[in-house]
């Protein structure tokens, strides 16, 4: 089961709510299910633990855990059942202890042997402090000892709406979670803890977990996929989105070519590369597909804006942190001011398109905001965020989701808030966090590549939000295929499969 919903603990705590009222199962009944799920997984993987030792908290979490200790016993298994504190009286958890016929040990007790497996049944969604005492004396055991464990739902210690570590976390082989995955089980450093992800049928219906109408998701084609611009046969060049790459001075014209190649890979019909007339030879030396039209000065965008009706920017990549460059942003924001549609569906800012807005950044907010602007895109790294929104940045009450959704509200555009879990994040409240990405796209230009690929989407007429999100997702797949010795060059070829793929049928 892999639905693309992300569920926080508030909503969680809801879909159960719910689900408990539809039945057909109760508390205790979901909660045996889910122990079941556990201990099956565990039979399979691990078929051969000398030693299961259940490490059970004082929660429905550890609730889970007495059941996953009573069914191993109920298997043969050889099982050690430790507790952390006591179950609440007349709590399903201590419905799902008093089932279990294992004798109890206190968790400061703990102890194992070398090829043993541990079920972290510690705590999950309630986290709500640090782990101290015998709790992190067992999470620092466990490591010592390089013990396999089965997380439940998440390993203690993760926040399963941030990901964040409250003070230690064990490190999982396998986490089983229930009904939907949690942001933290795909934002770091919780991703990396939880090793691998299954989420398991607990019985809890899909019409319950739509119906709270959740807005965070896991950044994986099914979102987007329907969006995605499939180009009719009678197609003609300019009906499949102009694309406009501004280009930074002659010494400094390689990151727009990047993003031009990327959008035209992407799908535009058409690119230009727009350049300042002291880098146009340089330019042209180097460009056969993409066009070039010099651009100086704001009376330049308008009359390219007036000719070739672009769909599509991307300004920023190797341009300079200059007044031109605000210019030049302000005047593709206000294309839309205009009578009838301007056509231009978007603008995306990248490097330094996002530093040139750092101490004033309220004209471009602003303008993004009015009627029938035109999209805009940021997507700053975690530096280039810092610098624009300072404030949420150092701001340690909020996750990466919760900075990335504000943003995009702030500036009334949609963020792509970059790293190796990229979160996208739309001014409307709906965000996506993405796990495909690859160490080999921490590369030079790989972000130029990105806000291409945006803006040849964007181009296309795909929905904003929509489109950072697939294209966050194809250029992390491209990378990730490409694998070792991947440069930024490499990643527009890269992506024709990728997109083929996604195209299916409709790419014949
Ligand atoms: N019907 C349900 O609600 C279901 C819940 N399920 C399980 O229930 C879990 C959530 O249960 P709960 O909401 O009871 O939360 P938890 O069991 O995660 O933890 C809550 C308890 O732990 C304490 N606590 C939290 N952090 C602590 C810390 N660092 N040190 C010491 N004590 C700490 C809290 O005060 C509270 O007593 C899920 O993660 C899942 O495993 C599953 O059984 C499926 C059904
Ligand atoms: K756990």
């Amino acid at each position: 089961m892999r639905t693309i919903e992300l569920l926080t603990s508030a909503e969680m705590a809801e879909v159960d709510r719910r689900a408990i009222a539809a039945g057909p199962f109760d508390g205790i009944g979901l909660m045996r299910n889910a122990g079941q799920a556990v201990a099956s997984l565990v039979l399979a993987r691990w078929p051969g633990a000398p030693r299961v030792h259940v490490l059970a908290g004082p929660g429905n979490n550890g609730g889970d855990g007495y059941v996953v200790a009573r069914l191993l016993h109920e298997s043969g298994v050889a099982v050690s059942l430790w507790a952390s504190g006591k179950p609440r009286t007349g709590s399903d958890a201590a419905l799902a202890a008093a089932e279990c016929p294992l004798p109890v040990h206190d968790l400061a007790a703990f102890d194992a042997e070398p090829g043993d497996l541990v079920v972290d049944a510690l705590y999950g969604a309630g986290l709500s402090k640090p782990l101290v005492g015998a709790d992190a004396r067992a999470v620092d055991k466990v490591a010592a000892l390089g013990l396999a464990v089965v997380a439940v739902d998440l390993p203690s210690g993760v926040s399963g709406d941030s990901g964040r570590v409250l003070g230690r976390a064990f490190k999982a082989n396998l986490t089983v979670t229930f009904a939907r995955r949690k942001p933290g089980h795909l934002l770091l450093p919780g991703r990396e803890l939880c090793g691998e992800v299954v989420v398991a049928d607990i019985g809890i219906a899909d019409a319950v977990v739509a119906s709270i109408g959740a807005g965070t998701f896991a950044n994986e084609p099914e979102l987007w996929r329907a969006a995605l611009p499939v180009p009719a046969i009678d197609t003609h060049k300019y009906r499949r989105g102009h694309v406009g790459v501004f280009s930074g001075g002659p010494a400094s014209t390689g990151a727009a070519r990047l993003s031009a190649l990327a959008a035209a890979r992407a799908g535009a019909g058409a690119v230009t590369v727009l350049s300042p007339g002291s880098a146009m030879q340089v330019n042209a030396a180097h460009l056969t597909a993409i066009m070039l039209r010099r651009t100086d000065d704001a009376s330049d965008l308008d009359a390219f804006l007036a000719d070739r009706r672009p769909s599509a920017f991307v300004l920023g990549p190797g341009f300079g942190v200059s007044e031109k460059l605000r210019d030049f942003a302000l005047v593709v924001m206000a294309s839309g001011e205009g009578e009838g549609p301007s056509g231009v569906e978007g603008l995306v800012l990248d490097a330094d398109g996002i530093t040139a807005f750092r101490d004033d950044s309220a004209p471009l907010f602003q303008a993004a905001g009015a009627a029938n602007a035109p999209a805009l895109v940021l997507t700053p790294h975690e530096g280039e965020f810092a610098r624009l929104f300072a404030d949420l940045a150092g701001d340690e009450t909020l996750s990466k989701l919760d900075k990335a959704r504000k943003a995009a509200s702030r500036a009334h555009g949609v963020i792509v808030y970059k790293g190796p879990d990229t979160v996208i994040a739309a001014p409307d409240g709906r965000a996506a966090i993405n796990a495909n990405g690859a160490p080999w796209l921490a590369t030079a230009g790989s972000g130029d590549v990105l806000g291409g690929i945006v803006a040849g989407l964007l181009a296309q007429g795909m929905p904003a939000f929509e489109a950072a999100c697939a294209a966050v997702w194809m250029h992390a797949e491209a990378g990730a295929r490409f694998g070792p010795g991947l440069i930024a060059e490499d990643l527009p070829q890269a992506l024709a499969p990728v997109l083929r793929e996604l195209l299916g049928d409709h790419a014949r």
